[in-house]
């Protein structure tokens, strides 16, 4: 993997790891019949393709030709190549691809066939390809297909097709290895089959947090290079039974209520439709009652308020990843009961918001937490109290721009390894104290008529998916799985060296 390669009078060094293919090429001595080359009766040429970082982290493939006048330097050369790129083991060779030709604005399908195959093609990667016919479909095939023989799976869609790949890989590990899901105490097997995002949905938000871009080139190249990014996984339960498993936002109030309103007979809207119905969310201005409980994360380094944000190499990620190993060590699956107290908020929320990840994307480069890591153990629980219309608008403002969106005094932030949340509503019902009043008068508040108090229950948006249940319990699992990723990448500082198109270059 240190081995580098020298293309000396561009000044511009490719790792063997960042080599995407290399080939022989036909070469017709007329194409370069020019100064001392006319004389030579055959000349002999390689061409490798690589990786070429373009700005705001994309990556394209480029190429650079080496001619040479001796066949057998030549050969010798590719040969070596060829074995070099032999011996990098992490990449993939055979892939199951999952398309949903409905997702975002439809063009799954094209972006695959244009930009994708022929990439996978040229690094001589095997796919077996299933355009999903209805949802579900790629999470039900996932428990039927021999999945030990493929290197990764590629899912081709936003975040909810991601979540069915996902659950699909994750439920088949656990079946597999007889682990009941619907305990929520349970220890998960990861899953080391790793997942690529090929990024055609409308938020595409788990793509743009691990890559730093929503682009499918870009992921195309992560995947071919063989790239490894542990990912932390919340399981969600209700009343010991499995409801979801989440990697980017459980939320709870506004997002969950955007989520409400934007029902599937809104997804002529394309993207634009989570603009609508954020929008009339915002007007709405809904807050909910009820009481948080959760667990801090005092095993994990860092801060929500931290300056620095995750990215590839994370130091953070790095130490949760040897403390996992320890842990599994030291006792085997079984799962380590937590003897930390569980603190409790009761309150009035416009958002409850917990990320696994910042949940950066086109929307909010930053996203909802920017200092959250992708694979620490840990979740950021966001509590967006009740406020006025003008502040929320303030906090929403401020997911786009580089202020701090944690610093008002309606915001809370807790990073934590578990919470449990229940409603008022439930609470009441639980407690068998819900008076003939609220049930007859439905959403409205009885006190206040006019205010926004909801005594209705808001939904719990799950990666995109609403929740049946709003009282749930949540457990954070640490680097559960893997994605062909890296995290995003510090800034390429010498964009202009980066960014050179095809070179040719005389052996
Ligand atoms: N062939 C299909 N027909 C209908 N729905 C499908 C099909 N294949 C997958 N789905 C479902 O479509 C849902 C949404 O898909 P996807 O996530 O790709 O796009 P999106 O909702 O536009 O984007 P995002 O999730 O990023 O907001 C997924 O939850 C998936 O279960
Ligand atoms: C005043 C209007 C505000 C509009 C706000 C629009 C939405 C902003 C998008 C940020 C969402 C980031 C979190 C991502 C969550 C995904 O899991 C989910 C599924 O793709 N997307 C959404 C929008 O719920
Ligand atoms: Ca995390």
């Amino acid at each position: 993997n240190q081995c580098c390669w020298i293309l000396t009078s561009q000044n511009c060094f490719v790792p063997i790891s960042e080599i995407i293919a290399v080939e022989e090429r036909e070469f017709n001595k007329k194409q370069r019949n020019i100064g001392r080359w006319q004389k030579m009766a055959k000349l002999h040429a390689f061409t490798v393709y690589y990786v070429k970082r373009a700005r705001n982290h994309r990556w394209r493939c480029s190429d650079v030709t080496f001619w040479c006048v001796d066949e057998h330097l030549c050969n010798q050369w590719t040969q070596a190549l060829k074995e070099s790129l032999e011996m990098q083991k992490s990449r993939p060779k055979q892939l199951l691809v999952y398309i949903n030709p409905y997702g975002g604005k439809r063009q799954g399908k094209r972006i695959y066939e244009q930009k994708v195959a022929p990439l996978f093609n040229l690094a001589s990667i095997s796919t077996d390809v299933v355009i999903t016919e209805h949802a579900n479909h790629a999470k039900d095939n996932l428990f039927e297909v021999n999945i030990y023989k493929y290197d990764g799976v590629v899912c081709v869609g936003g975040d909810g097709m991601f979540s069915e790949v996902m659950h699909g890989l994750i439920g088949r590990m656990q079946k597999d290895s007889g682990i009941d899901q619907n305990n929520p105490k349970a220890s998960l097997v990861q899953c080391n089959i790793r997942i690529g995002i090929i990024p055609a949905g409308s938020t595409d938000c788990i793509c743009y947090s691990t890559v730093g871009i929503s682009d499918p080139v870009t992921s195309a190249l992560h995947i071919i290079v063989g790239d490894c990014q542990p990912l932390d996984v919340s399981s969600v339960h209700h009343n010991n039974t499995f409801l979801k498993y989440s990697v980017s936002l459980l939320g709870y109030g506004f997002y969950g209520d955007i989520l409400k309103d934007n029902s599937e007979k809104k997804r002529w809207m394309g993207p634009m439709r989570y603009d609508y119905s954020g929008f009339k969310t915002f007007l709405s201005h809904h807050y909910y009652e009820g009481t948080i409980a959760y667990q801090p994360a005092k095993r994990t380094h860092g801060s929500p308020r931290d300056k620095e944000s995750c990215r590839t190499g994370c130091y953070i990620c790095k130490k949760s990843e040897k403390q996992l190993a320890e842990q599994t060590k030291e006792h085997g699956l079984k799962h380590e009961e937590g003897e930390e107290e569980w603190k409790v908020i009761k309150g009035k929320f416009l958002a409850i918001n917990a990320v696994n990840m910042s949940c950066a994307c086109p929307r909010s480069p930053k996203g909802l937490s920017p200092a959250a890591h992708l694979a620490d153990g840990s979740a950021d629980l966001i509590l967006v109290r009740k406020c006025s219309r003008f502040d929320f608008l303030r906090y929403l403002v401020r997911h786009t721009n580089q202020d701090d969106q944690f610093d008002f005094p309606f915001v809370d932030v807790y990073r934590v390894k578990c919470f449990q949340f229940t409603s008022k509503l439930s609470e009441d019902n639980e407690s068998n104290v819900m008076d003939i009043g609220k049930k007859r008068f439905g959403q409205f508040c009885r006190d206040h008529p006019a205010c926004c108090c909801n005594i209705v229950n808001s939904t719990w948006n799950c990666d995109g998916e609403t929740l049946d249940s709003s009282a749930i319990e949540v457990r954070v699992h640490c680097q559960l799985m893997k994605l062909f990723a890296r995290g995003i990448e510090e800034n390429c500082k010498d964009e202009a060296a980066c960014s050179q198109s095809s070179i040719e270059q005389l052996l």
